[in-house]
């Protein structure tokens, strides 16, 4: 197996094919594979933000294909537009289906993600394996000692109770959004189960995008009199930047399927850890 990987950041583990990669003035992602590929079966480790970097990714796929690949993996951890898998008015696009059939159709032996956002992203992938968020949240919550696992919705319920028993039956809170009835706006949490009187406590979650959802969260956690608290999301997009977060959290982490981010806030874990475990693939 040798890898390909695509964007920076995610460290080779074993050897790896060099190439160069570049975007022509006109904006058309190209790349070149520098010599030979000394072996047939290729994983290639991408981030994809954006359709620019799935055209990238799909220059390479010929490319190794035509330099004789005849077994491509991929690796790419945060999946694109899965927050889009349902058609929720009429004239919204169903975006995950897109990227997902552009996958598809290069064949790949396995595309390998983590954490998808709902399990509709697996449901459209041929020969998918799905990595849960277990490793990263035990990782991160060796740093933080004793705490309760809080789940910020009802969509997270499944996710978080499977990962509490991995991790050997961490208490729940279950904690559900209330939406203003006219215009579907988050209003506030509702927030039961166990006292939190001075407990910390770990939001976990698949993606923070803004922010504003944790904030949220984080403020009602207050009022029950919860004491240090924590955000783990697979996925930091940290769209509005880390600063939102600093007030309400102790602590932030996640990993860099986004990008790399230095900030004193945060803990990011990098998928150069994971890779060994996916060589075998
Ligand atoms: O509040 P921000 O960070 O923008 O959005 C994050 C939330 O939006 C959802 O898709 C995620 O699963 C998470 O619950």
């Amino acid at each position: 197996m040798i890898y390909l990987h695509l964007s920076p950041g995610f460290e080779p583990y074993g050897p790896s094919v060099p190439f160069k990669a570049f975007t022509f003035n006109g904006g058309e992602p190209h790349l070149k594979l520098s010599g030979p590929l000394p072996e047939t079966s290729v994983l290639i480790t991408t981030r994809l933000n954006t359709f620019q970097d799935v055209g990238l990714l799909l220059v390479a796929t010929d490319a190794l294909r035509r330099a004789g690949a005849e077994r491509i993996s991929l690796f790419v951890p945060y999946f694109p537009g899965a927050r889009q898998d349902r058609v929720m008015v009429p004239g919204e696009p169903l975006t995950v289906k897109i990227y997902a059939d552009l996958l598809n159709a290069q064949q790949y032996h396995q595309i390998t993600v983590f954490d998808p956002h709902s399990d509709v992203t697996p449901a459209l992938l041929n020969k998918v394996q799905v990595v849960d968020n277990h490793r990263f949240v035990e990782q991160c919550l060796a740093q933080v000692g004793d705490c309760k696992l809080i789940a910020p919705d009802g969509g997270a319920l499944k996710k978080i109770y499977k990962l509490s028993e991995a991790l050997g039956g961490m208490e729940v809170v279950e904690c559900s959004k209330r939406r203003d009835v006219k215009t579907g706006d988050l209003s506030g949490f509702l927030v039961s189960g166990p006292d939190l009187q001075g407990a910390s406590c770990v939001i976990v979650d698949d993606i923070c995008d803004g922010g504003g959802t944790f904030v949220g969260l984080a403020d009602e956690l207050k009022k029950h009199g919860a004491g240090d608290l924590y955000l783990m999301v697979s996925h930091g997009i940290f769209s509005r930047g880390l600063e939102p977060l600093a007030t309400s959290f102790k602590r932030v982490f996640t990993t860099d399927s986004i990008r790399e981010i230095t900030h004193p806030l945060l803990n990011q874990v990098s998928f150069s850890s994971f890779l060994p475990h996916l060589s075998n693939q």
